[in-house]
């Protein structure tokens, strides 16, 4: 598939993750790189992604190797989740309620199951490697997984010190198990917006005190009984007592919000199409209960009536890092149909908020991602917009929820 290569997005210690678009069809997916001769952690990543298929589980989309300042680069292209990891989300929002920390653990656990029933070890559960997709977190990064029973046994123990299970930590064993007790730490991430063990200093002297200590990370405080007695099933000690994925869905604390999500699939909001209305709404609801949102009305109508009416001149800042210029191959080619909604993207280079289109200072973190052009098509993605021109048309496309300010 041929591919243009947009902004980079994510850097992890294997790898470099950039936005990318096909050339063909417009699809936007994510491409995780590394030169070819460090690549192997990558390949091995591809193997495991590509053998994966669950709604839990970020997509495999293909590999390839390119050219690019004469140097050979792997690629691993993967569906592109734009919500970023869980960890940016609690970063940039109010923390979630034990509401939300419920519906984010189910679907986590959802994934492990699926993982664990293929007798795959993740190895590496975290919010840093959970990718917020609007239909619910996602796992993602299987730089550290390894298949149980099997010769993967041998690989030398990988993760991260603060999340990994007392036995991992004893250079002991690496099982399904570990990624339960990975998962405890990500609901203390959730809940108390710190990694788990945050007052005992440098790794080694977490390694040592969870390897050794005896002690369980300190659950938060406003944990309703049915959370902690979940968070008591994920971090036992000792692995054999450590509830399975299975066994967690049943539990409490998160089977009766099974019930609920039949009841909400029953008005389900997948778009039928890009423009579809819905989309809009869902994505509201989504964001509003997840970050405790307080818009109420129609938001989807006020926003899009607000997009096509703008009329000012956005405001374009210089030296913003997080923020891209907007550059098309041919300049002339791109001045005609966003003028159309009274925007002109292209003839300038990068806005520094949605608020300074919107004027509405509840919109925050909206960033450009990528921009490619193919044949007629334009594409403009932003982080939770896509504007695309297809000669006369121009689309708007929502692509992530936006989240709201508390
Ligand atoms: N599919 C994706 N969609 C959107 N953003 C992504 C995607 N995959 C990765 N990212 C971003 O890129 C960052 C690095 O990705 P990832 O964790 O997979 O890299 P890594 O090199 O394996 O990291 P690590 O250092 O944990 O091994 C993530 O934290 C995330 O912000």
């Amino acid at each position: 598939m041929d591919w243009n290569r947009g902004q980079i997005i994510g850097r992890g210690s294997s790898a470099t993750v950039s936005v990318a678009t096909s050339s063909i069809s417009g699809e936007i997916f994510a491409v995780k790189s590394a030169e070819l001769s460090q690549s192997e952690a990558l390949q091995r990543e591809q193997k495991i992604l590509s053998s994966l298929n669950s709604p839990h589980v970020v997509s495999y989309i293909g590999h390839d190797v390119t050219r690019e300042n004469s140097h050979l680069v792997y690629n691993l292209l993967i569906e592109y989740v734009p919500g970023g990891t869980l960890n940016d989300a609690l970063r940039r929002k109010k923390r979630p309620d034990e509401a939300a920390i419920g519906r984010y653990t189910r679907k986590i656990v959802q994934g492990l199951e699926y993982l664990h029933s293929l007798g795959l070890v993740h190895c590496d559960i975290k919010g840093a490697n959970i990718l917020m997709a609007e239909t619910g977190p996602k796992i993602a990064d299987f730089g550290c997984a390894r298949w149980a029973n099997s010769g993967d046994e041998e690989r030398p123990i990988s993760g991260t010190p603060t999340f990994m299970a007392p036995e991992a930590a004893r250079g002991e064993h690496q099982g399904c198990a570990g990624d339960v007790w990975s998962l405890g730490c990500t609901i203390i991430e959730m809940a108390s917006g710190n990694s788990p063990w945050s007052n005992s200093g440098d790794p080694v002297s977490v390694l040592y005190r969870v390897a050794y200590s005896g002690e369980t990370p300190e659950f938060p405080s406003f944990l309703s009984e049915k959370a902690e007695d979940f968070l008591g099933k994920c971090l036992r000690r000792n692995p054999e007592e450590r509830w399975t994925a299975s066994q967690l869905l049943k539990h409490p604390f998160l089977e009766e919000l099974s019930l609920t999500e039949v009841k909400e699939s029953d008005s389900s909001c997948s778009p039928t199409s890009i423009l579809d209305q819905g989309i809009w709404n869902c994505l509201e609801d989504h964001t509003s209960e997840s970050f405790g949102g307080t818009r109420s009305g129609n938001w989807a109508v006020d926003r899009i009536g607000k997009l096509a009416l703008f009329s000012g001149e956005v405001t374009w800042t210089s030296g913003d890092q997080s923020w891209v210029t907007i550059r098309s191959d041919n300049d002339e080619q791109n001045n005609s149909s966003i003028m159309d909604y009274g925007m002109d993207l292209t003839s300038s280079s990068s806005c520094s908020s949605e608020s300074d289109i919107f004027g509405d200072e509840n919109i925050i973190d909206i960033n450009i991602v990528g921009f490619s052009q193919c044949r007629e098509k334009s594409v403009v993605a932003f982080r939770n917009l896509i504007f695309e021109r297809d000669r006369d048309d121009l689309l708007v496309i929502p692509l992530t929820s936006t989240f709201l300010k508390s």
